[in-house]
């Protein structure tokens, strides 16, 4: 019986839970068969299917449902030794569990691939999450994940005594395949492709390994750690007839979104910090069709895992480290190790093989690390492109579940995820150990990372395992084959490789000619087909116009007719309404200027009568003056 409590129609839902991992009894069911659902369930569980009565059976069961080309990616989780182990997490060894909870009762779980304690080994964890890749010759990518100061770069590097999974597996190459590894650059990776060196080429790389060699002697160191190897592990190796091998390392570090190379040169690896980053010189990244290359950058030929082992040495003295607060010598840049491994069997067959090491700066929270300035800068750089980083899981597993046309992964966000796009992508395998410090102090950020962990696990690997370029090499073919040693077959190559300068400079011309005649070819065809569309065009416009002229003359008689019929009747009354009013009019006139007539003889009348009243009126006065006078004359004769 396990010590967490089970979901029931009693108890609600863990809300903290994930919607879509949420479990979720059905109908009718007895508490009984309830349990046995949620044993089998996803509840934030990175993968249901390893969740079985015996491992081995599960294992055997997913392998049988799953194709073999098709599985999804590998999640471990690393806790870091602390004194006392925190009561929020515990974990379940046997099923590979981790359980954190609060103080408030909520719960969450994780399946992991594996799970290491604090008491496992470096060697352990190499055999479990590295070895059986290189075994099996599988592109990979391996990152290590968690919060500040959990054990990222212990888990990947390590310590001279106590090395991590990148010296073990940079060991574990060269004794594989120890008896055919060429000793001359001849063949190299190139924006994807093998590409065979010109004796000035190989002769430039050499030199630039050489410098970089010189820079500083790590021999003690490498015994020191090559007795601890070989205490350790038992790596063998098999002879492969008329097979070359050629590795290739190169070293990235992604500073403050910028991304160098750390085997530049001329290296600056002994100036301080902050003069060194002005001077590096920050390299472009460039995707095609989901690979992903970093111009300008160097890759070294190597010989042997001690050259290997300086290499990576001095590529590591170039990056970023701090003292912040919760680390005393915490990185400030995330970086990558790639190592890509060109397998040349005669006659005509090229495979590569490309892994990556990635260690993550750490997720963390500014007020616990204390950081101002640049530090500051830094921190907020590597907590965006870790966000980033975790949309990019959190889209590439909602494509699993949804349906319809997938969503775009924004790996192109940062330059972090563009570096990891191949993983992301499922195009190469995806490993991650998540490392955690078991402490209450980290308990959000370590819910953060283990929650973008439990995601990563449903990325699906799709490709295969091995990049075959057979064919494109078919010139190498021989006719009079006979088994050769190494040097018989380099100096052939070095032979076939001026043939096929000579023929890839013909085939150059070729090109050109071709790419002339088909320009040509296609600017006639664009006349050609230019002409026809105008006369096209012409012609359709035309007809159009009468048909439309046509239609138009219809529709307009057609509404003439309809209105007409329509307002027959009204217009009529209202015709002989218009016939009454203009009668009525008439007749007003008539009357109006008959009337007119009186006014004018009444007027005449009134003036003659003034004209009259005026006349009698001085014949009145004339009168008066008269009398006037006749009563003067009387007084005067009295
Ligand atoms: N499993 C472990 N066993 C022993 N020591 C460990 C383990 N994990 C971490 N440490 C120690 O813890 C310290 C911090 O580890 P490390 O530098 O690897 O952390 P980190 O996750 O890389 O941190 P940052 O992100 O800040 O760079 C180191 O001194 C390392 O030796």
């Amino acid at each position: 019986m396990d010590d967490y409590p089970r979901p029931s129609f009693l108890h609600p839902r863990d809300p903290s839970i994930d919607r879509r991992y949420r479990p979720c009894p059905k109908k009718a069911q007895n508490l009984d068969e309830i349990y046995e659902d949620y044993e089998d369930s996803d509840i934030e569980v990175i993968s249901s299917e390893y969740e079985s009565d015996t491992e081995t059976a599960s294992l055997e069961s997913l392998a049988s449902t799953k194709p073999a080309t098709e599985e999804g990616a590998l999640v471990y989780l690393r806790l870091k030794p602390v004194e006392e182990f925190c009561e929020f997490y515990s974990i379940q060894p046997h099923h590979k569990r981790l359980i954190t909870s609060t103080a408030n009762g909520n719960q969450k779980q994780f399946v992991f691939s594996d799970i290491f304690d604090g008491m496992v080994t470096q060697k352990e964890v190499y055999e479990q999450c590295v070895k059986p890749r290189i075994d099996n010759d599988e592109n990979f990518t391996i990152m290590s994940y968690g919060t500040s100061g959990s054990g990222k770069t212990f888990t990947l590097i390590g310590h001279e005594e106590d090395p991590g999974i990148l010296p073990r597996a940079l060991e574990h190459i060269f004794e594989k395949h120890n008896q055919n590894i060429h000793p001359q650059p001849v063949s190299k990776m190139h924006y994807g492709e093998c590409k065979l060196l010109s004796d000035q080429e190989a002769q430039a790389d050499i030199r630039v390994k050489n410098t970089l060699l010189s820079l500083d002697d790590f021999t003690k160191d490498y015994h020191y750690f090559k007795e601890y190897i070989e205490r350790d592990h038992n790596f063998t190796g098999t002879y492969k007839d008329n097979c070359s091998i050629f590795i290739w390392v190169s070293f990235v570090e992604i500073y403050n979104e910028n991304v160098f190379d750390l085997l530049a040169l001329p290296p600056t690896l002994k100036t301080k910090t902050r003069k060194k980053h002005l001077e590096r010189k920050s390299l472009k990244v460039v995707s095609n069709h989901g690979n992903v290359y970093v111009k300008e950058l160097n890759t070294i030929h190597v010989r042997t895992a001690s050259e290997a082992y300086h290499i990576l040495k001095t590529g590591l003295k170039g990056v970023t480290y701090a003292d912040t607060g919760v680390n005393a010598n915490s990185s400030r840049s995330h970086f990558i190790f790639m190592v890509d491994i060109i397998q040349y069997s005669h006659p005509d067959l090229f495979t590569t093989q490309s892994y990556r090491f990635c260690d993550l700066a750490g997720s963390e929270r500014q007020t616990k690390t204390n950081c101002a300035g640049s530090r500051l800068k830094e921190a907020q750089t590597i907590n965006k492109s870790l966000v980033v980083l975790g949309r990019c899981l959190d889209t590439a597993n909602n494509n699993i579940t949804r349906k319809g046309n997938p969503e775009v992964i924004p790996v192109r966000e940062s330059k972090l995820t563009m570096l990891l796009q191949p993983a992301l992508l499922g195009k190469e395998k995806l490993c991650m150990i998540v490392a955690l410090t078991p402490l209450e102090q980290f308990y959000e950020e370590n819910m953060n990372v283990l929650n973008y962990a439990s995601i990563a696990k449903n990325i699906v690997f799709k490709s295969q395992k091995k990049k075959d370029t057979g064919r494109r090499f078919s010139w190498f073919t021989s006719t009079n084959y006979e088994p050769r040693s190494n040097d018989r077959m380099v100096d052939e190559l070095i032979a076939q490789n001026s043939q096929l300068q000579y023929d890839r400079q013909e085939l150059t011309d070729q090109i050109i000619i071709m790419k002339a005649e088909h320009d040509r070819a296609m600017t006639n065809l664009e006349d050609k087909l230019r002409k026809d569309l105008n006369e096209r065009y012409k012609k359709s416009e035309e007809s159009s116009r009468e048909a439309w002229q046509t239609l138009l003359k219809i529709e307009t008689k057609k509404v003439e007719m309809e209105v007409s019929s329509r307002f027959r009747d009204q217009i009529e009354d209202l015709n002989c309404e218009l016939e009454d009013l203009r009668e009525e009019v008439l007749d007003l006139k008539s009357d109006l200027n008959g009337e007119k007539l009186i006014t004018l003889e009444l007027t005449k009348q009134l003036e003659i009568a003034k004209h009259e009243l005026m006349n009698a009126q001085m014949a009145k006065s004339t009168l008066q003056r008269k009398k006037s006078n006749v009563l003067e004359e009387k007084e005067n004769h009295f």
